[in-house]
Parts: structure tokens; C-alpha cells; sequence
């Protein structure tokens, strides 16, 4: 047990300068994150971007009298009868939620417009009761709700930050502050939040090894360095977290294990949102730019919506709006920003289906495995290739192969007569139709050798699935990786092959 429990009314957050400012000042996307994090989010939801996004393309495809067809009735939708298409279950009535609710009605929050519930396809989210216009708030979190730095500094931890030197991470003192109130239980402040979060997440840095071996690359070093950065944080931690033995009757080492810190870093990596601090002597210099929104970030992400969200500085609330109409008894979905799946999974620890930013990658190691060798202009082609950043993200899309592929195919095509053609290359000019057809012929080999590459490991995830029941979890989401990649090429070999019946 804690030996003192946290002040009971822990003040507000310290107000954050402006942070994009006015109502909808700035869009939900991420924030730079702290450069000790580099496998970690490179944003943070709602940092300015200057971007905004397309709204819910999701729309149920039921029967007539399906809750979310909007042709069925509301009580029918409540109690989470649905068709098999948008099948949802509403979850408002479980004691966590009403204690949330409750905890937050406290704080300034009541909201009936949005309710937690059970999605076939995405989990957990929240379901909207009411259909919202374009332009409209969705969400508007008082300040008092937020969980940042300036909670930490405000409750029984802020002594013990102010004088430890060298000053703490912003990042690891919201760590420390999520460890300390889990471990206090039924004496947390916190409690009804801390309830709702997830036990377990699925991060990279949370997948067991032999998972992280089938995950493609880049993604798999990226899955390494993030178990690098937390195995590092956790020991340049461990000083600190033995400094505050004082406050706990069980040893520290006990209170803040590995286990839990990796739980609070992927807590703060996938949940928090953009509210940046002004840099206070107590930390050490990397950004402060995390609050932890509780019930707001029950909001799941989907690559096809456009919002709008910020700290709002004249209403002192955390506020999203939609820029679309969103229909009654819905899934309610913001956007983490336009990234890939393999970003979703290293960040967030999810696959999108269907997620119109992914694509395949190809390596230059699998590039040259396609090359002559006997080709002598090969190694001044490559040079060439480096100097315009031509040799890196090279990918399959679901419009087919990207120009930086073709461009790279067509330049390491050319014949000993053209070579010095390479600039029009470059330029997006056609050399010869003898260029144009062998570089689609070998961007489709290409195509059909990471076909059956993925082909391979798919079988191979199929048959750990079978051995491996309790990794089913975590190898259905490589499993589901590895499938969108398997659409995406086969796309492209249908897209090379109407472009190569183009030219003959
Ligand atoms: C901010 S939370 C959103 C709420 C979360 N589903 C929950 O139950 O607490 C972000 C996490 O939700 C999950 N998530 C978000 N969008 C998703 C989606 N489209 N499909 C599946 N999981 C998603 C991922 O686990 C992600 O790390």
C-alpha cells in the first residue's frame, strides 16, 4: 500500500499557453514526441498541421430495421441488437462507465450525445445517440478532466520531481503518476478513469519475440528500437523511482516493475492528445505536449474522416468537431493522422482495413535482387539513384506502383545507349518503349515475389495459430498486416498488367 494517498482534489492542470488557440484552432494530429523516443509517436493528436481530414465513410450495410441503418428503433440500437454488419454493443450500462461518467459529471463534463459500446470491427469506441451536422462539437472536455504534467506536479509527486537532478522526462513523470495511482487502487482520485484503460496493449513493444519476427520490415526494426527505447527508459528511470520509497510501504523495485511502466508508456503513446506546456525547470527539455483525455479517448481512428480538435483557451475545454454529417447510432471515429498501417501498428497497435495511406515497401536489398548483375553502368545508376533519394520508399499502392518505384525501375533500365537519358528520367519523360516495358516487367516480378513472400509468412502465422493459441491475439494482428499487404500487391499486379497491355 501507498503509504500517503494522493491529495483528494488534485488541482486543475496548470493552464498551457496557447495551443493553436480560439475554437478549432488546430487539427487532431499528433506532436512532435520526445527525441528519447524514436521508435514512439513522431505527433500527437491535435497538434497543428494545417490538415484536415475526409469524415465517416463508415455506414452500415444491414437489413431494413438494423439499429444503424437508421430504419430500426433507438431501443433496439441501445440494447445492441444489430445487424451482422455493424454489429455494436452498447456498454453505457456497465458500472466502469457509469463511474466514469459520473467522476467526469464532477468535473464539468455530462454528455449524452456519445456512449461507449462494443464494435464488431474496431473494438471498443463510442457510438453517437444523435446524428451530428457538419461543423458541429462533438466533444468539448473541461480542463479539469485532463490528466498532464501539471496533475503530476499539483499532487504528493510534485516534491519529489522538483528536487530530483538530473530534472525527469515530462513523459516518465506521467509514468510514474499512472504507475502510482494503479498501484493505489480504491484510494486513487483517478480510480474510475484508470478503470477503463486498457490491462494489456498490443505496441510492438508488447509482442512477443517470435510475433515480432514475422512483422515486415521496416516495421520490424522499428518494433526492436521501440523495445530499445522503453528496456532504456525503465532503467535511466529506475534511480528515480527508488527516490520515492518513502511514499510506498512495498519495496519500489515491486511497484514500478518493467510491466508497469511499459503498461503507463503505451498508455501515454496511444491515448494522449496535443496540449502543449511551457517548459517548466523541473523536467528536462524534451516537450511537454501529453494530456491524457479520459472518455475522449475512447474515439477510434479511421483513415476516412475529417475533424477538427484542440485546446480551446477562451472555453478552457478540450474540443473535437466534426466536418461532416455523422448519422445516429454510428461509430464515432477521429483520425490519428494519414499514416500507414505499419505506423498504426508500431504507434497504436492496430491494422485499418482498407487504409488508403498503406502501401508495400520494397527494400533496395529486394530491388537488387532483380537487377543484372552484368549491367555496367549499374553502379552509376545507383549512384545516381542515392543522390535523389530515389533508393528509399519505394512502394505498391493500391493505385499500383508508385512513381518513385517507376521512376527507379525505369532509370536502372536503361540501356547502354540511353543511359544518357537519365535526366529525362528523372523528369517523368519516357525514354524509349523498350524502357517503359522492362520496368514493368520487372516491377511485376517484383510484385509476384513479395506476393509470394507474404504468401509464405501468412501460411506460417496460420500455423503458429494452430500451435500457438495463446499468441492468437497478437498474431491475428500481424496476421491482418500482412493480408492488407497481400491486397495491395495483387491490386498492383492487375494495375501493371492493364499498363503493360497498354504499351504493346
Ligand atoms: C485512443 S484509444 C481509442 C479507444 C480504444 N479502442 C479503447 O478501447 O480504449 C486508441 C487505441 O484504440 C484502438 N483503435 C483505434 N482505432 C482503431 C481501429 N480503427 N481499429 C481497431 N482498433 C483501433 C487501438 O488499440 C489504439 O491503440
Amino acid at each position: 500500500m501507498r503509504k500517503q494517498p494522493p491529495s483528494p482534489n488534485p488541482s486543475p492542470p496548470q493552464a498551457a499557453p496557447a495551443s493553436g488557440g480560439g475554437s478549432y484552432g488546430s487539427v487532431w494530429f499528433p506532436a512532435a514526441a520526445p527525441s528519447r523516443i524514436p521508435a514512439g509517436r513522431q505527433q500527437r493528436l491535435g497538434e497543428e498541421t494545417g490538415n484536415t481530414w475526409p469524415f465517416p465513410s463508415r455506414s452500415c450495410s444491414g437489413p431494413a430495421g438494423c439499429c444503424s441503418c437508421g430504419a430500426g428503433g433507438e431501443e433496439e440500437a441501445l440494447r445492441g441488437r444489430c445487424c451482422s454488419a455493424c454489429t455494436q454493443l452498447n456498454q453505457s450500462h456497465k458500472l466502469e462507465y457509469i463511474q466514469l461518467k459520473k467522476w467526469l459529471k464532477e468535473r464539468g463534463f455530462d454528455d449524452n450525445n456519445l456512449r461507449p459500446a462494443q464494435f464488431s470491427d474496431t473494438g471498443r469506441g463510442l457510438m453517437t445517440t444523435k446524428a451530428f451536422r457538419a461543423g458541429e462539437l462533438i466533444i468539448s472536455l473541461p480542463e479539469k478532466c485532463l490528466l498532464t504534467t501539471g496533475t503530476v506536479l499539483s499532487g504528493y509527486l510534485g516534491e519529489y520531481i522538483a528536487k530530483w537532478k538530473p530534472p525527469i522526462s515530462p513523459l516518465i513523470a506521467l509514468c510514474t503518476f499512472l504507475i502510482a495511482e494503479k498501484y493505489a487502487g480504491e484510494q486513487s482520485v483517478w480510480k474510475p478513469y484508470l478503470d477503463v484503460l486498457p490491462k494489456t496493449y498490443t505496441c510492438p513493444v508488447c509482442l512477443e519475440q517470435e510475433v515480432v519476427r514475422l512483422l515486415p520490415e521496416p516495421l520490424r526494426r522499428k518494433a526492436y528500437e521501440q523495445r530499445t527505447v522503453v528496456q532504456e527508459l525503465y532503467t535511466s528511470s529506475k534511480p528515480f523511482f527508488n527516490s520515492l520509497q518513502s511514499l510506498f510501504t512495498e519495496n519500489v523495485e515491486t511497484v514500478f516493475n518493467y510491466d508497469a511502466l511499459q503498461w503507463a508508456w503505451c498508455t501515454i503513446n496511444t491515448r494522449t492528445v496535443y496540449k502543449k506546456h511551457s517548459q517548466r525547470e523541473c523536467f528536462s527539455r524534451e516537450p511537454d505536449v501529453y494530456a491524457l483525455a479520459p472518455y475522449l479517448d475512447l474515439l477510434n481512428h479511421s483513415p476516412n474522416v475529417q475533424v477538427k480538435a484542440a485546446f480551446n483557451e477562451k472555453t478552457r475545454c478540450y474540443e473535437i468537431g466534426t466536418d461532416s454529417h455523422c448519422r445516429r447510432h454510428e461509430e464515432l471515429f477521429i483520425c490519428y493522422g494519414p499514416h500507414d498501417n505499419q505506423r498504426l501498428l508500431l504507434e497504436y497497435g492496430f491494422v485499418a482495413i482498407n487504409n488508403p495511406h498503406s502501401g508495400v515497401c520494397v527494400s533496395t536489398d529486394t530491388l537488387l535482387k532483380h537487377l543484372f548483375l552484368q549491367d555496367k553502368q549499374r553502379n552509376m545508376k545507383l549512384s545516381i539513384l542515392k543522390d535523389h533519394d530515389l533508393l528509399e520508399n519505394l512502394t505498391f499502392g493500391r493505385d499500383g506502383p508508385s512513381w518513385r518505384l517507376l521512376t527507379t525501375l525505369k532509370l536502372l533500365c536503361l540501356g547502354p545507349d540511353e543511359f544518357t537519358y537519365w535526366k529525362k528520367v528523372l523528369l517523368g519523360d519516357t525514354v524509349s518503349a523498350r524502357n517503359e516495358e522492362m520496368s514493368l516487367n520487372i516491377a511485376a516480378k517484383i510484385c509476384f515475389s513479395l506476393i509470394e513472400e507474404t504468401q509464405d509468412i501468412l501460411h506460417r502465422i496460420f500455423q503458429m495459430k494452430k500451435d500457438k493459441a495463446s499468441l492468437e491475439n497478437q498474431l491475428a494482428l500481424v496476421e491482418a498486416l500482412h493480408l492488407e499487404d497481400l491486397t495491395i500487391l495483387q491490386t498492383s499486379v492487375h494495375i501493371l498488367h492493364n499498363l503493360q497491355a497498354a504499351i504493346i
